[in-house]
């Protein structure tokens, strides 16, 4: 005999048509500190007409992502995403994605993240080459630039300099109006010509003019030596010998562009707040980068050599990851977990914020304390209690570009400088599609 279907606890305080979105809505991550406390595996929530199970135990979000992957999709939240990544490697299904994930893969082997170091740094240099010693600034910012300018050098060999004011107000744009509609019960079609629509829609438009000329520049100058991104996906075939389509092709650099550079800000922006109020973890980054690079040009051996300040990135990324919420909707009726019964359009959270503060995991789960991530005190941890990546098939596919990237950005700043907050600005997490600095992190910059 079957043991009958579990149904997990309700969260409490739903209202009656919103249910439990209004209140997620007001404070997301006060919200999640509410599910946290919970004593279950899963809570269940409801936005509207939608159940919601939020996971909290390692090993069921282990089925979700892993054993029982094949029974979930993307979450619904992802068709908002659609609206300017399209059908790309983010959002496609099936055997769309599986034939696009082969065919990116190879940009991101050690071999070519090694050869993307020297741009990086580059990139950095730059940079810091218009910073004014003691004089406030906003250091998001730069690191939003940097990270632009790294990924247009870096997958499709182009930059975009004298685009950046452009692309940085349509990012904050799109981020700030597709959190506001993946949180709303009614949408309004994107056609109808509201204020918001409408800005929405240009902002879409300015980015896909960036888009369509790093393509167009490509077609123009074509350099058959090239083995970027951007010409594995200009060049490679389907089994029937075609090329991929002008819309994939868009929607691949799109999702490429946006994916790869804000998430990767927002990590080295908030290793940068974390380690800003921990001066005795400053001291400790650039003794190592003294030690490990001396006076060379910094390497990708360099960049592996460097565990400590590796170490202050991912505890940054455990206490802020940049994908703080994804989710999966069941394809069918599934278990999971002991015997927890979902049904088929369920959808399922996942929040790297909410696994990486559990207490049975993390000691002193708030604190920044990189040193956890070099002794033996996560050993035992099980596989999904830090997934600041994701997991799975679906996991990211940039996790060690981006590892990469963060460590020589942060190992050039530190090698010449120390990095004070301003007390003035608070630095306040904002949960939008990623977990951003609401204001930006203002900074003054002292030789070190
Ligand atoms: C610290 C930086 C980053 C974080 C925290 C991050 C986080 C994530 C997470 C959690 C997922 C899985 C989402 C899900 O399962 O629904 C994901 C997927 C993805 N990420 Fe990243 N990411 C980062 C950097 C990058 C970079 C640098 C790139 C590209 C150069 C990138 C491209 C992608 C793509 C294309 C996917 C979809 C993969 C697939 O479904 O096959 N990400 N990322």
């Amino acid at each position: 005999m079957t043991s009958p279907l579990k149904v997990p606890v309700q969260m409490p305080k739903e209202k009656w048509i919103s249910g439990h979105l209004t209140s997620f809505k007001q404070d997301p991550l006060a919200f999640l500190d509410q599910i946290q406390k919970e004593d279950t595996d899963i809570v269940r929530l409801r936005f509207g007409h939608q159940n919601i199970y939020h996971i909290k135990d390692p090993d069921i979000l282990k089925e979700v992502l892993v054993t029982k992957a094949d029974y979930f999709k993307k979450a619904k939240s992802f068709a908002v995403l659609k609206a300017f990544v399209g059908e790309g490697l983010l959002t496609s299904e099936g055997e769309v994605h599986k034939q696009q994930r082969r065919r990116m893969q190879p940009s991101f082997t050690e071999s070519h993240l090694s050869s993307y170091v020297m741009v990086m740094e580059e990139e950095t240099k730059e940079m810091m080459a218009n910073w004014k010693l003691d004089t406030p600034f906003n250091i998001h910012t730069e690191l939003m630039n940097v990270a632009l300018g790294i990924i247009c050098r870096t997958m499709f060999g182009t930059d975009v300099n004298k685009d950046y004011l452009t692309i940085s107000q349509a990012i904050d744009e799109i981020m700030t109006t597709s959190t506001k509609r993946i949180r709303s019960l009614i949408k309004i079609p994107l056609s109808v010509p509201t204020k918001e629509n409408k800005k929405y829609v240009q902002s879409i438009l300015a980015l896909e003019n960036v888009i369509s000329s790093i393509i167009q520049k490509r077609r123009e100058q074509p350099t058959p030596t090239r083995t970027d991104l951007l010409s594995i996906l200009m060049e490679s075939r389907d089994k029937d010998g075609n090329v991929m389509s002008e819309r994939q092709l868009r929607d691949e650099v799109m999702t490429i562009f946006l994916a790869g550079h804000e998430t990767t800000a927002n990590a080295m922006g908030w290793t940068m707040y974390h380690v800003a109020t921990h001066p005795n973890v400053e001291r400790k980054i650039m003794d190592e980068i003294q030690e490990v690079v001396g006076n060379s040009n910094l390497t990708y051996e360099h960049a592996k050599q460097l565990t400590y300040l590796k170490a202050a990135i991912h505890e940054a990324i455990r206490l802020h990851p940049p994908a703080w919420l994804f989710g999966r909707e069941a394809k069918e009726s599934i278990t999971i977990g002991e015997n927890w019964g979902l049904h088929k359009g369920d959808v399922v959270h996942i929040s790297p914020y909410v696994m990486h503060r559990q207490k049975q995991y993390y000691q002193e789960p708030d604190t920044f304390v990189p040193e956890r991530f070099l002794d033996d005190s996560l050993k035992h941890n099980p596989r999904f209690t830090y997934l600041p990546f994701g997991g799975g098939a679906r996991s990211c596919i940039g996790n060690h570009f981006s590892i990469i990237e963060a460590t020589v950005v942060l190992a050039t700043i530190y090698r010449y400088n120390s990095i004070n907050l301003d007390k003035n600005y608070p630095v306040i997490p904002n949960p939008l599609i990623t977990l951003r600095p609401k204001e930006g992190i203002m900074v003054t910059v002292n030789d070190s």
